[in-house]
């Protein structure tokens, strides 16, 4: 279980997030939305422990700063908008350093179990057939799916996804939320992400949670949160009214 009380954190001793309070239970998956600058990757920071908090964030009743780094990795994997930097690994290699985190020493090569793990990883993000290609050899998409399969491979309890759907098409974008949504049903984990296209966060989220400047503005199911009124407030623009408009021009 995750849960956050009274979280203050930002930057240089500037809060950027106030006040956030939410639970989230095993099995469950729970979108942050928000416009942009609203403070939704400094929450995602503060629960990966990145940066400082005040205030309670703790998992399965421990608090999220009192872990050690292996610990944490054990416990909450943060996959954020890929960068741009390329190590020179294969795609085996890069999901390999997933298990990092279950080994005894720094250097030690995977054990049988462990190898199972990243194999299985890689084939359920599709990418088995290239395992052993470069990485700097792939497009956005591809490299992302990677960065899953080395998430699923570290078997967290909480994965945190910030935007994790920004370089796929749509196929990838829905394959890769049903991949996480059937991962935390089956293992009875917690899914916590970000997204901004509020169509995928109607259908795929459990709960979600509203955020505009730094403090929660609604949070329940999508069909309570994603209502005309509320977001117009929030985002600014009739999102509801845009939407019908949009499957207008479908028909
Ligand atoms: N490393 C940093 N140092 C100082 N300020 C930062 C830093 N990162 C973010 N901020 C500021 O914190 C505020 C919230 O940023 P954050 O990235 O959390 O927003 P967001 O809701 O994720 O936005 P977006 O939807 O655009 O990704 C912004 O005003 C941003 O400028």
């Amino acid at each position: 279980m995750l849960e956050v009380k009274e979280l203050y954190c930002g930057y240089d001793n500037n809060d950027i997030i106030k006040n956030v309070n939410f639970e989230v239970e095993k099995g469950e998956n729970i979108c942050i939305i928000g416009p942009n600058g609203c403070g939704k990757s400094t929450l995602l920071k503060s629960i990966a422990n990145i940066i400082d908090y005040k205030g309670s964030i703790k998992i399965d009743g421990k608090e999220v700063n009192t872990f050690n780094r292996k610990e944490l990795a054990t416990k909450v994997a943060l996959m954020s908008q890929i960068s741009q930097i390329y190590f020179p690994y294969t795609i085996y290699e890069t999901v390999s350093l997933g298990r990092y985190a279950y080994m005894k020493g720094p250097f030690q090569s995977l054990k049988g179990e462990d190898r199972d793990i990243v194999i299985d990883s890689i084939e359920k993000v599709g990418l088995y057939d290239i395992k052993d290609k470069m990485i700097s050899e792939l497009s956005g998409g591809q490299l992302q799916r990677v960065f899953l399969a080395r998430t699923f491979a570290q078997n967290p309890e909480i994965i945190l996804l910030d935007e994790p759907t920004n370089h796929l098409d749509l196929k990838h974008q829905i394959e890769l939320l049903q991949h996480l949504v059937i991962w935390a049903k089956d293992n009875n984990k917690i899914v916590v992400g970000v997204l901004h296209d509020l169509n995928l966060v109607q259908y795929f989220s459990d709960n979600v949670i509203m955020v505009s400047k730094g403090e929660i503005v609604a949070k329940g199911k999508p069909k309570e949160v994603l209502r005309s009124e509320k977001l117009k407030q929030v985002y600014d623009i009739d999102v509801k009214k845009f939407m019908i408009e949009v499957l207008k021009k479908w028909e």
